[in-house]
């Protein structure tokens, strides 16, 4: 096909964004907590809740980037994912010329921007698609609700399709367990020469408050659990020792559980080494620079854990964009056969378009304010 007759599809990949200086720490504390999906109250209480708790997290936020630069590295990281995707969408030759762009939820690039650039492109569709594995209202929905929004601000009505989650997508599945099997020989050699019993993998997410799974009706607990069985089945490595566990809890809320220090000082008392995988993200940032290498991995040793291991994101890797291109795939598959996405945050609760295979509310008992 030519390339005058080609339609131009754009791919919005959706993070959560990162301060880019020590300077941007506290607005974007301010953006996350501000956002009725992470403090689910009414304005003014929200936005005076989230100047208080930004105001006061920030230097605590900017000792945590201080370890990294003072800076996310999650931007440069998306930046390399959507290239290496758009190269690997333009290659497929099915009538589509693709571009992909950025919009981060709580820092730059913004959806408002994105959104008008994918306007200025003239984008005669668009996929969204979440970098995240799992669906999380108070990650993808957040993203997808928000570039709605900025849509309508900027005018942009070409026609959207939504790719909700893909928490057993088998070129995610595959690039993961390929990298944690990697990671498990190491530990496990070490185990050998130390005599100890072989190594426990700990696939550790990002957790939310219980509330958000038990009120809301959020799928993220379940698709977590779904991906790390659906990786340990890829490793077939018989009688491996494996458990799911959450990180980075924040405020006075109850959190799901169990969290990932828990586990970490259950291994230190068995003296069992451990493989930490953070199976909820895609890229390195603060969570895993800081939190997974840094915070935890000093924690192990106090707690005299005889080996870590940490196991890096999927990022680039080929087989996690060949399975991004499957889900683009399978959403473009969605988009031709059922039309555009034709719901909003308005008429069915808390988004989530996956009626299969997650059991969100459409009613849920903790919609927030505004929406
Ligand atoms: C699966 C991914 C994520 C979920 C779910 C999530 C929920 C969630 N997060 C907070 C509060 C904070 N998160 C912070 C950083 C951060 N969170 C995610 C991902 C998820 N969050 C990422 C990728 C990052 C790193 C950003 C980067 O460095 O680029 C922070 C800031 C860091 C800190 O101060 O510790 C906060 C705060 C809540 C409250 C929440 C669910 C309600
Ligand atoms: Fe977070
Ligand atoms: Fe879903």
């Amino acid at each position: 096909m030519s390339e005058t007759t080609r339609k131009k599809r754009a791919i919005v990949l959706f993070n959560l964004g990162g301060p880019d200086s020590p300077a941007a720490v506290e607005p974007f504390l301010f953006n996350l907590f501000n956002d009725p999906a992470i403090i689910s109250l009414p304005n003014p209480f929200r936005f005076l809740l989230a100047k208080l708790i930004s105001r006061r997290r920030a230097p605590i936020a900017r000792e945590i980037y201080d370890h990294i630069g003072g800076k996310s590295p999650l931007l440069e990281l998306t930046q390399e994912q959507a290239d290496a995707l758009q190269t690997a969408l333009n290659g497929e030759d099915d009538g589509y010329e693709n571009r992909c762009f950025i919009a981060m939820r709580y820092w730059k690039p913004f959806a408002d921007d994105t959104a008008a650039e994918v306007k200025a492109w003239g984008a005669d569709e668009q996929i969204l698609l979440p970098l995240y594995p799992q669906f999380s209202t108070t990650t993808s929905g957040s993203s997808v609700k928000d570039w709605k929004r900025a849509c309508a601000k900027v005018g942009l009505t070409s026609p959207i399709k939504t790719a909700c989650c893909y928490p057993t997508n088998p070129g995610f599945v595959e690039a993961s367990a390929e990298m944690i099997k990697a990671g498990y020989d190491r530990a496990l050699a070490k185990a050998t020469e130390l005599g100890i019993d072989k190594p426990r993998i700990l696939f550790s997410a990002h957790g939310v408050p219980k509330a958000v799974i038990t009120k809301r009706g959020d799928p993220y607990q379940s698709q977590i659990e779904k991906t790390s069985a659906a990786v340990v089945e890829k490793m077939a490595i018989e009688g491996l020792d494996w458990n799911v566990c959450y990180q980075s809890r924040v405020g006075p809320m109850e959190w799901i559980g169990p969290s990932t220090e828990d586990e970490i000082a259950r291994a230190g008392k068995e003296n069992k080494g451990i493989v930490v995988v953070p199976i909820a993200f895609v890229t390195e940032h603060s969570e895993t620079l800081v939190e997974l290498d840094i915070e935890y991995g000093e924690l192990a040793h106090e707690k005299h854990v005889p080996i870590y291991e940490r196991v890096r994101t999927v990022c680039s890797h080929p087989k996690f964009i060949a399975g991004l291109v499957s889900v683009v795939k399978q959403t473009q598959d969605e988009l031709d056969e059922k039309g555009p996405d034709d719901y909003t945050v308005e008429t069915r609760g808390w988004w989530c378009p996956d009626e299969h295979s997650c059991a969100v509310a459409k009613q849920p008992s903790l919609k927030p304010a505004g929406a």
